[in-house]
């Protein structure tokens, strides 16, 4: 009888953005299944912990080393990549989660807010790829994982800069799938709705303390570990055949509605 090949044991997965949100809930997840787990963000103090909970955690096969790196500096990203690469010898998987946004009406965006949305969202991802990308193509290929957004698939008011950068990081994924097919690299990526994260609520006000189980699926916020949960299948060997694709993870809003109407945010 077949049975699917979720195993990620040994590979070396550099997860950016992981101090704390989705982020975070992936590299736990990744680690859980053994992958050993290089994390990043702005600041080793918020970073760091999560690295260390990793690693002392006795049910935890995968270890983790966190860097300090802003994924806007590109040679800031060459470092997190040299440094990955010292301490686990290879880089398999890359998870390009770190972004963010404020909600702003186009006309008040200035060049600065655009091109920040842009850079922290899209010129981050391209660093990212080219500087670990050039590890795996040298290996033996990999997965890349992709955080969009359902705000980079549908408008939503407010989003222009953020659904932008996000669209294009849709776009990108489609092309560097076809572009890397031949070096063994596939190139997913995730759009998730409305997941409750320390980030959403100070960009939205949104905290949901009582959050309700995934056994359901109908308006509700979604839980980081069910974005976690689809980039794990992502990059294991049961998605092989799957390149250059847009997961959407979004729950089910009410008929007609998207989720940020469901919640009123609209
Ligand atoms: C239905 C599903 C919807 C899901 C939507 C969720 C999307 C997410 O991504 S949620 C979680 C992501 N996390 C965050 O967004 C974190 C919160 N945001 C931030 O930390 C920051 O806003 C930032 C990272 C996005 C930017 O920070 P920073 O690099 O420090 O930039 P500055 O504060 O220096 O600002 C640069 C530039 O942008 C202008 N600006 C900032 N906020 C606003 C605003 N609310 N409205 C308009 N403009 C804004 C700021 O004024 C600067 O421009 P200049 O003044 O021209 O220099
Ligand atoms: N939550 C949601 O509803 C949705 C989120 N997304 C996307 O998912 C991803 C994660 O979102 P979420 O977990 O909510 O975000 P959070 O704001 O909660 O977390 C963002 C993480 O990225 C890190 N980070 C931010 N900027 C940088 C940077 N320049 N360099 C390195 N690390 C950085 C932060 O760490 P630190 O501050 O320590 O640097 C933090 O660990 C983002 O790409 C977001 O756009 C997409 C759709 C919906």
């Amino acid at each position: 009888m077949h049975e699917p090949d979720y195993d990620i044991a040994g590979e070396t997965a550099i997860v950016t953005g992981a101090s704390q949100g989705i982020g975070k809930s992936i590299a736990e997840t990744l680690a859980a299944s053994g992958a050993n787990v290089a994390i990043c963000s702005r600041s080793i103090d918020r970073v760091g912990p999560v690295a260390e909970d990793i690693n002392e955690a006795e049910d935890v096969p995968g270890e983790a080393l966190a860097v300090e790196c802003n994924v806007r500096e590109r040679e800031q990203v060459q470092s997190f990549v040299d440094e990955t690469v010292e301490a686990f010898g290879d880089i398999d998987v890359l998870v390009n989660n770190a972004g963010g946004e404020f909600v702003a009406n186009f006309e008040d965006i200035s060049e600065n807010g655009w091109k920040t949305i842009v850079d922290l969202n899209l010129h981050s991802t391209v660093h990212c790829t080219q500087l670990a990308g050039e590890v795996m193509r040298e290996g033996d290929g990999g997965s890349i994982v992709n955080l969009s957004s359902v705000n980079g698939q549908h408008a939503a008011p407010g989003e222009s800069h953020y659904g932008a950068s996000k669209a294009a990081v849709i776009r990108l994924t489609e092309t560097l799938a076809t572009e890397w097919a031949g070096d063994g690299i596939r190139v997913n990526c995730i759009a998730p709705g409305l997941i409750q994260t320390p980030g959403v609520a100070e960009t939205l006000g949104i905290q949901s303390e009582d959050m309700p189980s995934r056994e359901k699926t109908e308006r509700r916020i979604g839980h980081a570990e069910e974005i976690a949960d689809a980039v794990q299948f992502l990059v294991s060997p049961a998605a092989s055949f799957i390149t250059g694709e847009t997961l959407t993870a979004k729950g089910v809003p009410r008929a007609g509605n998207s989720m940020s109407q469901d919640l009123g945010l609209e």
